[in-house]
């Protein structure tokens, strides 16, 4: 089952975006309709609401009067709060019934307002933000017949754009018209959500294409390890050692393939065999790996690791599962530093890179090419690099 959250500030779009997501086969779970549902009349909810903030915020009828409390909570933070703890867990609990009421081949879509501010984006397997200039969700709302007053106190108690952008996978612009916005998000389901499901659904991590190609170094690679490093995080806990983003994607201003790299070190790697179930309903799918032996440590079981990949074709990455006691586990934390720190180095090894990449015709001629590389320049620089500037691997 494919897990996906949808979020955005007031007016942005996120609910017709959720509709839209719905007529190709989504379904949706509004975390607005269940906070309304947990909090109807005669729910012990409702009455925990009641007790918190007095029979006043009931209407004559006896149901929540929406209005009184919105007034009495937009104004301040720490009645929000004690809302906020009233409902949120009800809604949770509830979405996790109506998803485990879903057959596997599901594609849900959770549409949560505050995704961002509740820390709930590790536990999805696609975050999406729709996004819309501000004067034009206040021009939308109000033409909902919200007041501009109001719809700013909203805009205030949540997240920033900018927060939202942090912890999602994907950005939905909706700066033009509702056409534009539903082919914006035709688009998005064919050419991601859909095969990302079709992936999940058959175990099958996202390979990365087998054509050589490099791209400019992209500010968004550190956000899409996040993101990945978030999700391995919320699996594994402290199971995961630490959690590095390696390779050439975490250098910047180097060209690389378009596939992060990521380094999880653990203390054996039967705790990674340990976790492939749940790795695998994070979308995290793999098996045994060896990378290349160096001369000083010739024995290849030194070198065996777990390599794994994820399901998104749209965040392609390799998952180097290796041993805190591994040669490679240390390597790959030195040759990042190394290349971050020497500008040198840097020029090198893009060089380097770029020559062999001529001569290469796959990515895996290329992998082969690079090898003597490492073991005549990029090895031995770095460890003499690692021995002057007093460079140790950190331990945890
Ligand atoms: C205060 C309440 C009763 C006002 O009800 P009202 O019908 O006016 O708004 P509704 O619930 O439809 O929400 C509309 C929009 O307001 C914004 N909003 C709602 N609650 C919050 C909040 N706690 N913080 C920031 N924005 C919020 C969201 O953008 C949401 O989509 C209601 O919003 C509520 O119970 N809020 C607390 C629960 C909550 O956090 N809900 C958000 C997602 S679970
Ligand atoms: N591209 C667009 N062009 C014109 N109107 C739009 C566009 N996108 C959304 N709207 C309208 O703007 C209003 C707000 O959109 P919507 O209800 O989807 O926002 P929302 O982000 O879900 O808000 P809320 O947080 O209140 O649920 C709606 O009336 C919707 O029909």
């Amino acid at each position: 089952m494919l897990k996906v959250a949808l979020t955005g500030g007031i007016g942005a779009g996120k609910s017709t975006v959720a509709q839209k997501l719905s007529q190709l086969g989504a379904s949706v779970i509004d975390a607005d309709a269940l906070s309304r549902e947990v909090v109807a009349p005669e729910t012990e909810g409702l009455a925990a609401v009641v007790s918190r903030f007095g029979p006043e915020v009931l209407t004559s009828e006896g149901a929540l009067d929406r209005a009184k409390l919105a007034s009495i909570v937009f104004d301040s933070a720490p009645a929000r709060a004690e809302l906020e703890a009233i409902v949120h867990p009800r809604v949770r609990a509830r979405a996790r019934e109506l998803t485990d009421s879903l057959p596997d081949d599901a594609i849900v879509v959770q549409d949560i307002p505050l995704l961002a501010e509740t820390g709930q984006a590790p536990g999805f397997h696609l975050n999406i933000a729709v996004e819309a200039p501000r004067e034009l969700r206040l021009e939308r709302l109000a033409a909902r017949g919200l007041d501009r007053a109001d719809a700013l106190r909203r805009i205030d108690a949540q997240a920033s754009d900018a927060e939202r952008r942090e912890v999602c996978d994907v950005v939905l612009y909706n700066d033009h018209d509702l056409h534009e916005l539903e082919r914006r998000v035709a688009l998005l389901w064919d050419e991601r959500i859909k095969p990302f499901a079709e992936n999940l659904l058959h175990g099958h991590a996202e390979r990365r294409p087998e054509k050589l190609q490099f791209v400019e170094s992209d500010p968004l690679w550190p956000r899409r390890f996040e993101h990945l490093a978030a999700r391995l995080r919320r699996v594994m806990g402290p199971s995961a050692v630490r959690i590095d983003h390696v390779g050439s994607t975490a250098v910047a201003n180097l060209p690389a393939k378009d596939v992060i790299d990521i380094q999880v070190t653990v203390v054996s790697l039967h705790v990674v065999d340990a976790f492939a179930d749940p790795l695998g309903e994070a979308g995290f799918y793999g098996g045994v790996g060896f990378d290349s032996p160096k001369p000083e440590h010739p024995d290849i079981a030194q070198w065996e690791k777990r390599l794994y990949g994820y399901a998104d074709p749209g965040n392609i990455a390799h998952i180097h599962f290796r041993s805190i006691d591994a040669p490679g586990q240390r390597f790959a934390l030195l040759f990042r530093d190394w290349l971050r720190a020497d500008a040198q180095a840097r020029a090198d090894y893009a060089q380097a890179k770029g020559v062999l990449a001529a001569k290469a015709d796959s990515v895996t001629d290329y992998a082969e090419a690079k090898e003597p590389w490492f073991d005549r320049e990029g090895w031995p620089r770095a460890n003499r690099w690692a021995a002057e500037h007093g460079w140790h691997a950190p331990l945890c």
